[in-house]
């Protein structure tokens, strides 16, 4: 017996080794099928990306995914393998070929998105027809002809935008771009889709909810691209955001309901189009299809177009001959403030230009837009995409970031160049360059509130631009917001608007001065 139990005691002595030894001999097994012998082992890409998506989990927490997805394709090529099993493109081809192909869809991690949220919207369905029935029937608040009925609201919150650059300018205290358009974002986009005034232009009651987004979003993004990690700590939401996601929730409600207490018709906005369509009552509201709509929308509408008003303030404040050009542009096509409207602006040719180069230069949604084949493709059939055949289980996409700093398409890719998009000498140029223009996607899944973009930002810049001149103050705020070399890699260029990608972004600044010109400024007041 003695015997027996002094075997055994040397046998347990030993577990920890023999457990060791296990551990060791898979995690070698795992590393050789995963370098050697995974069906994308042959494609280039970080040691450890190809070991685990906490690659990406890594880079997404620090909201730099984009920064290090460029320097990856400029050290391996324009393929890399980033994640086991993920591929990144960054060639025009690829971008066609993802986009453009029914065979193609988004991938579940679009879930992750959308926390939360118990029904599939416009924005994280998967299901093509299903996609489809969503896109015609949201899509209806978005076109250019809903746009110019929407039109006067939207003006009235641009010219709170203007009064609060007047005061600053009289007080001479300089504004910070990103917090004055992302609440002018949001008010716009509570308007558009359910009537409600948020006023966050006009006080901080409502400010808890960009604090609410400010938290959610990175960790959002943190699980779209690390969608196992997600599954794992999601109790780490349920006991640290609660409260906050609570009070966010209860806005949300609040908003929801108040829009539905009046006639389904009663104004111009998303609410109108879709009350009738979708239910908002089986399960409660917030288990609705019309909830899941609400919640997509607002930060669809509202958390996008503050990144290109911001850039293109940062950029035309450090490139003082577009700056002019622009200014000349617009104060030579109008005759007033008032004048200024949507249909007139589409002739401003360099505005746009200026538009489309902020938003190439700095993205608003930077990174990857991940795909994968729909369910029940064929798998016999090879799919090809930028001419390599791509194994069935594959996450792929193209990152906008990369794509729009790639110098095959976009030379000098860091200046910025309104030009690029005129050139009259060079039409091929000019024409590769709008090809490989990525900002909204192309497809059945691009952009939908397109026409909104353009609308908000050209009337916004041109309103600017006739009432005030503006500049960079001297003193600390002056580079907020521009790169600057211990920012970290990737973020050390000074005429580079910093963007922290959360899969839509965050940032700050530019902070500018502003000077009224001339006495327009009294229409303003009135
Ligand atoms: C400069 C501003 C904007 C940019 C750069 C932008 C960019 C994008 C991109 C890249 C996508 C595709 C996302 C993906 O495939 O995962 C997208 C989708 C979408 N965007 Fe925008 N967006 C902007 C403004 C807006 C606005 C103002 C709205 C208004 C509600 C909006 C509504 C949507 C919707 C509904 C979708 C989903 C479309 C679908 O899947 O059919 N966006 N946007």
């Amino acid at each position: 017996m003695a015997a027996i139990i002094t075997s055994l005691g040397a046998l347990l002595s030993f577990l920890p080794y023999y457990a060791v030894s296990v551990f060791v001999t898979f995690l070698l097994l795992f590393v050789t099928y995963q370098l050697f012998f995974h069906p994308l082992s042959s494609y280039p890409g970080p040691f450890l990306a190809k070991l685990s998506d906490a690659y990406n989990g890594f880079y997404a927490s620090r909201k730099s995914l984009h920064l290090i997805t460029r320097q990856n394709h400029l050290k391996y090529g324009s393929v890399i393998r980033q994640g086991p099993n993920k591929l990144v493109f960054s060639s025009l081809s690829a971008f066609r070929d993802i986009y453009k192909n029914d065979r193609i869809t988004k991938t579940k991690a679009y879930t992750a998105l959308s926390p939360g949220l118990p029904v599939p919207n416009i924005f994280t369905a998967a299901d093509r027809s299903f996609h489809r029935a969503r896109r015609q029937l949201v899509g209806q608040i978005l076109t250019d002809r809903s746009m110019h009925t929407f039109e006067p609201k939207m003006i009235e919150q641009i010219d709170m935008f203007l009064e609060y650059l007047l005061i600053s300018a009289q007080s001479s205290r300089a504004v910070n771009m990103s917090d004055r358009t992302r609440r002018l974002g949001m008010d716009v986009a509570g308007l558009l889709g359910f009537g409600y005034m948020l006023g966050l232009q006009e006080g901080d009651e409502n400010l808890f909810m960009l604090e609410v987004l400010d938290a959610m979003t990175p960790r959002a993004n943190l699980y779209y691209n690390y969608f196992s990690l997600r599954a794992r700590v999601r109790w780490i939401s349920v006991i640290f955001g609660g409260k906050m996601r609570r009070r966010y929730l209860n806005m949300m409600e609040k908003i929801v309901t108040t829009r539905m207490a009046e006639d389904t018709h009663a104004r111009h906005d998303l609410y109108s189009f879709i009350a009738d369509v979708l239910d908002a009552e089986s399960g409660g509201l917030r288990q609705s299809e019309l909830w899941a709509e609400a919640n997509n929308f607002l930060t669809a509408a509202g958390e996008t177009t503050k990144t290109v008003m911001s850039a293109l303030f940062f950029y035309l404040s450090r490139n003082p001959e577009s700056y002019n050009r622009l200014a000349h542009e617009i104060r030579s096509t109008f005759t007033s403030g008032g004048d200024i409207t949507g249909p007139k602006l589409t002739n401003c040719r360099y505005l746009r230009a200026c538009i489309d180069e902020a938003l190439r230069i700095s993205p608003p949604a930077p990174g990857i837009l991940w795909r994968e084949r729909v369910p029940h493709d064929d798998v016999d059939k090879p799919l090809i995409i930028d001419g390599q055949p791509i194994p069935p289980g594959t996450i792929f996409g193209v990152n906008t970031y990369s794509l729009h700093h790639n110098e095959e398409y976009f030379p000098d890719s860091f200046t910025f160049k309104p030009e690029r998009w005129l050139d009259p000498d060079n039409p091929e140029a000019a024409k590769l360059t709008r090809e490989a223009f990525a900002a909204f996607s192309i497809g059945p899944r691009a952009c939908a509130g397109k026409p909104m973009a353009y609308l908000e930002t050209s009337l916004v810049l041109a309103k600017t631009l006739w009432y005030f001149d503006f500049e960079v103050p001297a003193g600390p705020q002056s580079n907020i917001g521009a790169g600057r070399a211990d920012l970290g890699p990737g973020r050390n260029r000074p005429g580079e608007f910093q963007l922290y990608d959360v899969f839509n972004t965050a940032h700050d600044g530019p902070y500018l001065s502003f000077k009224p010109r001339g006495g327009f400024w009294e229409d303003i007041q009135d």
